[in-house]
């Protein structure tokens, strides 16, 4: 991932650390591991940049950088906003990496959840503005990470799509997923789009308000700079208040039963039906490719 950002520098890059420069002004720093790329320039606003090949998929050590990257913004008082969007062609994110759900242990299952949960405390209860500047197919937990900004902004290609497909899976999206999803679309959308498992075209999701605006694909982050300014012309305290004010009951409630949704997500996966339909769908989409 790839993350960039101004301020006050506060990360490293890889093994090098970024400080002041000799002047005392701050410098721009470049952050983050091999799954993203993070930059925090001067004005302030991070840009997060999924770069995970081939489809940035949400494996546990990209959960993990995600989360150590919101917490390393969160915690750099001059990092006021975030951008989040990917360096891969045609792909916002595909997902839940299905491989981290197929064949492995009870003990692997519940460390991966665990960075699920992780990852999505972090983004949703964020203080910072997110921004998700969606420049391609954002399926299930790629649909979770960008609704859980503050604001979506998605290339207008119909060929890129956007839901909460689980269904499809043969799985079940956790409670969390629903409520963020009735959260941002309401309670009729969001029934019969989870019941269908459905993937929206970017029209469709706009219509849906599933995305808040479509643009050109060349347009799309000089866009998010531009909603991110709007939203930052505000006070962070009232802004912040009122966004927690708005999700703090979603966010507790997973805080309140986290080890019982562990629980049932390890049961639910270690099933042999549910495996195998985990496999007959990566199978499909490799026959797909073919
Ligand atoms: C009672 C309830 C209790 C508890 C809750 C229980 C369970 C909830 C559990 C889980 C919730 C999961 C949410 C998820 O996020 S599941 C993941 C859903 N994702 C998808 O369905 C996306 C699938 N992928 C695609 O549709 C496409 O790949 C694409 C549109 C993203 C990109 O298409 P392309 O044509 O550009 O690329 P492909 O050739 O299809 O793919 C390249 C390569 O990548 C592999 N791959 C794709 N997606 C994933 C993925 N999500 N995980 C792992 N691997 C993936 C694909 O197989 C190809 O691999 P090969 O090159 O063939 O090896």
């Amino acid at each position: 991932m790839l993350l960039s950002g101004s301020g006050k520098p506060q990360f490293g890059e890889g093994n090098r650390e970024v400080g002041e420069a000799p002047l005392g002004r701050p410098v721009w720093a470049a952050v983050g591991g091999s799954l993203m790329s993070l930059c925090l320039p001067f004005t302030g606003v991070a840009t997060m940049k999924f770069k995970s090949p081939p489809v940035n998929s949400l494996s546990l050590e990209f959960l993990t950088e995600f989360s150590i990257s919101l917490e390393k913004l969160e915690n750099n008082r001059a990092c006021r906003g975030v951008i989040i969007t990917s360096t891969l062609p045609k792909i916002f994110s595909s997902g839940l990496d299905i491989t981290e759900m197929c064949g492995k242990s009870m003990e692997h299952y519940t460390e991966f959840w665990r960075a699920v949960q992780e990852m999505w405390l972090r983004l949703y209860g964020s203080n910072m503005v997110t921004v998700a500047a969606v420049n391609g197919s954002s399926p299930a937990g790629g649909c979770l990470v960008a609704m859980s900004c503050d604001y979506r902004i998605m290339a207008e290609n119909p060929k890129f799509s956007i839901g909460l497909n689980e269904a499809q899976l043969g799985i079940v999206a956790p409670f969390w997923f629903k409520d963020t999803f009735v959260n941002v679309v309401g309670h009729r959308i969001a029934e019969r789009s989870l019941q269908l498992g459905s993937l929206h075209p970017a029209p469709e999701a706009h219509k849906l308000g599933l995305v808040d605006e479509l643009v050109p694909e060349e347009k799309l982050m000089e866009r998010a700079a531009a909603v991110m300014a709007q939203w930052l012309a505000l006070p962070d305290h009232a802004r912040q208040l009122t966004k927690t004010m708005m999700r703090k009951a979603v966010l507790d409630r997973l805080v309140a039963h986290r080890e019982e949704d562990i629980k049932n997500f390890v049961t639910f996966v270690s099933k042999e039906s549910i495996q195998k339909s985990l496999r007959m769908y990566m199978e499909m989409l490799k026959k797909r490719k073919s």
